[in-house]
Parts: structure tokens; C-alpha cells; sequence
């Protein structure tokens, strides 16, 4: 029997066929539509990843340029956020920068210098320092949050740079030498030192200042500094911080004395440079600070410290007017000092050019 054209389709019933022929219509209306939605979504999940990826880069890069700027990272982030942070910098293989614990402590004398201390030696390029007194071993409730929060308030450094602090409130608090001891027993200390009687006008001054801003009167020098029956009043602590000999004894019974170098806070004013080179020799660091980084600067009446990136002079806090004190009352405050300046000078093994009477 001869195969006719389309028989197999011509076998079936008509509205078989249509049915069929109905059928084949929408599944393929169906498909041509699940197409176009799956490829909607591929073009959105596109999207939402360009714009996390983007979302990304930009955090990223906001982040690397803190990583750039250890002190802005210091600023600008919370304690976790620094955490994710220093986890974020460890990744980072050939940034080998940390937050490190401080080899060297500026420990005072409060109004010694010891301000333009740390920021002059901050030109050395092996030396990185804490921007803010810290106050972590002379404050309690500091010291309580142990040394890991101590070490995120630090500088980024490289391998090889000395990390350095300073707070002049240690010199005069119990605990802190022991403290600092435990924290490391090899660590170099600095002490800049300046004329008792100077030390105690600057000190007054700055008590003064303060509490003009706060619209309050400070009672008169000669009220406070001495008492009634015109003896040295050793209970203002003002007077009492001037008394090095009493506090550095202290250090010496935790410390070797040659892990304590004395600075001159007198000569740091009249000639910086020479005693930045002893501390460079104290430190072990090649002589890198010059004469050259120093000038004086004839409004501030200061040296102030430049180099190819910074020129700094001390903000007015520093260099204050010192109100003028009799001579008499100067002459009986260098009576007082005098045995316990030649009791220092004894210690330090240094003289220091604070006149006696
Ligand atoms: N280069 C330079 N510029 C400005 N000031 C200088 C400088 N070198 C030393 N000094 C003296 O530093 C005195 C302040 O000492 P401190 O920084 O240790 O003060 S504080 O304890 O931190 O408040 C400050 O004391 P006063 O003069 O009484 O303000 C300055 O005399």
C-alpha cells in the first residue's frame, strides 16, 4: 500500500490535531517567556554584583589610604574597626607595618619640654611617635585594660622603628615605674629636666591659664607657693614635682641608670640639636637629625623643627608669658632647691647650670 504524505498526522482525528497543534503553541509562548526571565534575572545578578563589587572598591580603597596614614588610622577608627583594620594590614604582605609597644618612654617632667622633645625627635625617620599622652601606667582605670589595648593606641611602624610615648605624669606617680618595668624590663627611658624655679613658674602658669579659660581665678605665685610663715609650701605640687631628686630615686630602684639618659629641657630651648645628638647615641640611632632642622623662629621665640615634608613650631600652649615673681621670692626658691638639685646632679652624674645660692 502506497505511504501517503502526512499520513501519520492524517491518521488521527481532526480535532485531535488541533488540540495538539494548540498545545504546541503555548508551550512554546511558555518557553520563549521563562527564557526572557531567566536572562531579567541574569542581567539584575549582574548588576547587584557590579554594584557590591563596586561598593567594595570603594571601601577598599578608602581603607588603604588610612593604610597609608598610620596617625589618620589612629583618628578615625573604633577599637574594632582597627582590629579589622590590622587584620586587613597583615594581608598585605609588603606593608609590613604594626602597631608595636613602646621601646622608649618619654616619662616628664611635666613643663620640661617634654612636647618639643617628642616632635623633634619625630624627624628621625626610625622613630615613630604617639601623637596623645596615653596615660596608660599612671591611670588605673587605663592600666585595667591591659597592654593589648595600650598597643592599639600606637603608631603604625615598620620593623626596626622605635615606637615612642610620652606622658610627663609619670615621672611623678607611684606604680608606674614598676609598671612600665613589667611591661619590659629593657626599655629606655628619657627624662627632660629643666631649672626647678623656672619648672614651677611655667607649672603655675599653665595652672593659671587653665582655669582662666574656665572664667576662675587662680589665687596669686607667692599664696600658693609659699605659707603663711614665708617657708617654701612643700605640699603645693607644683613646688613638690620640682624636687627631681625624690622621684628619680624611685626609678632607680626598678631601673639601671643607664637605662634612664637625663635631657636638658634648659639647653633643649637654647640649642636643641646638641642634645637631640645624645639621644640619638642613647637610642642607637645612626645621626641622622641636623642643625639645619632647627630655626629660630622670632614671634614664637622658639626653635621650631622642619624637614623636606614638616615644618612645625609648638602651638601657644607651649612658650606661654610667665608672670613676673620678685627677685626675693626667686632667691628663696633657689635656696630651697639647691640640696636637692645637688642630690640629682649626684645621681645623673650631670650638672646642670640652675642657679644656686
Ligand atoms: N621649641 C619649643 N617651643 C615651645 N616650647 C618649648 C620649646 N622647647 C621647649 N619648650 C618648653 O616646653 C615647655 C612645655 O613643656 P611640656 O611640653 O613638657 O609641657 S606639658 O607638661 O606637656 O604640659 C614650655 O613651657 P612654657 O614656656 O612655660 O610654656 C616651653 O618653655
Amino acid at each position: 500500500m502506497p505511504v501517503k504524505k502526512d499520513a501519520g498526522f492524517s491518521t488521527f482525528p481532526r480535532h485531535v490535531l488541533i488540540s495538539l497543534s494548540e498545545t504546541h503553541q503555548t508551550s512554546k509562548n511558555t518557553t520563549s517567556g521563562r527564557t526572557e526571565t531567566r536572562m531579567k534575572s541574569r542581567y539584575f545578578a549582574v548588576l547587584v554584583f557590579l554594584f557590591i563589587f563596586f561598593l567594595c572598591m570603594i571601601a577598599h580603597f578608602s581603607h588603604w589610604e588610612n593604610l597609608e596614614d598610620p596617625e589618620l588610622c589612629l583618628d578615625s577608627y573604633h577599637n574594632e574597626e582597627i582590629i579589622n583594620l590590622d587584620i586587613l594590614r597583615e594581608r598585605v604582605h609588603f606593608i609590613q607595618t604594626k602597631r608595636r609597644l613602646p621601646q622608649v618612654i618619654i616619662i616628664g617632667v611635666r613643663k620640661g619640654g617634654t612636647r618639643a622633645l617628642l616632635e623633634f625627635l619625630n624627624v628621625h625617620p626610625m622613630i615613630q611617635k604617639s601623637s596623645e599622652e596615653e596615660h596608660f601606667f599612671d591611670n588605673d582605670a587605663r592600666h585595667s585594660l591591659g597592654l593589648e589595648w595600650y598597643r592599639r593606641k600606637m603608631p603604625f611602624s615598620f620593623p626596626g622603628q622605635i615606637t615612642i610615648e610620652k606622658s610627663p605624669a609619670y615621672f611623678i606617680t607611684d606604680k608606674v615605674p614598676e609598671r612600665i618595668h613589667e611591661m619590659n624590663s629593657s626599655i629606655k627611658l628619657l627624662l627632660i629636666v629643666r631649672d626647678p624655679v623656672t619648672r614651677l613658674i611655667s607649672d603655675y602658669s599653665q595652672l593659671a591659664a587653665n582655669k582662666a579659660k574656665k572664667g576662675k581665678p587662680l589665687p596669686p605665685f607667692e599664696e600658693l607657693v609659699f605659707k603663711s610663715d614665708g617657708q617654701v609650701n612643700m605640699n603645693y605640687k607644683a613646688v613638690k614635682i620640682s624636687m627631681y631628686s625624690i622621684y628619680l630615686k624611685k626609678w632607680l630602684k626598678v631601673f639601671n641608670d643607664n637605662q634612664i639618659l637625663v635631657v636638658s629641657g634648659d639647653q633643649l630651648i637654647s640649642d636643641p640639636f646638641l642634645e637631640l645628638k645624645q639621644i640619638e647615641d642613647f637610642l642607637g640611632l645612626k645621626h641622622y637629625i641636623k642643625r639645619e632642622n632647627f630655626y629660630y623662629n622670632k614671634t614664637k621665640g622658639f626653635f621650631c623643627v622642619r624637614n623636606e615634608t614638616l615644618d612645625k613650631c609648638l602651638n601657644d600652649s607651649k612658650g606661654r608669658k610667665h608672670p613676673v615673681i620678685p627677685s626675693v621670692l626667686i632667691s628663696k626658691l633657689r635656696r630651697f632647691y639647691t640640696p636637692y638639685n645637688r642630690e640629682f646632679y649626684r645621681a645623673v652624674g650631670r650638672s646642670f647650670a640652675w642657679l644656686e645660692e
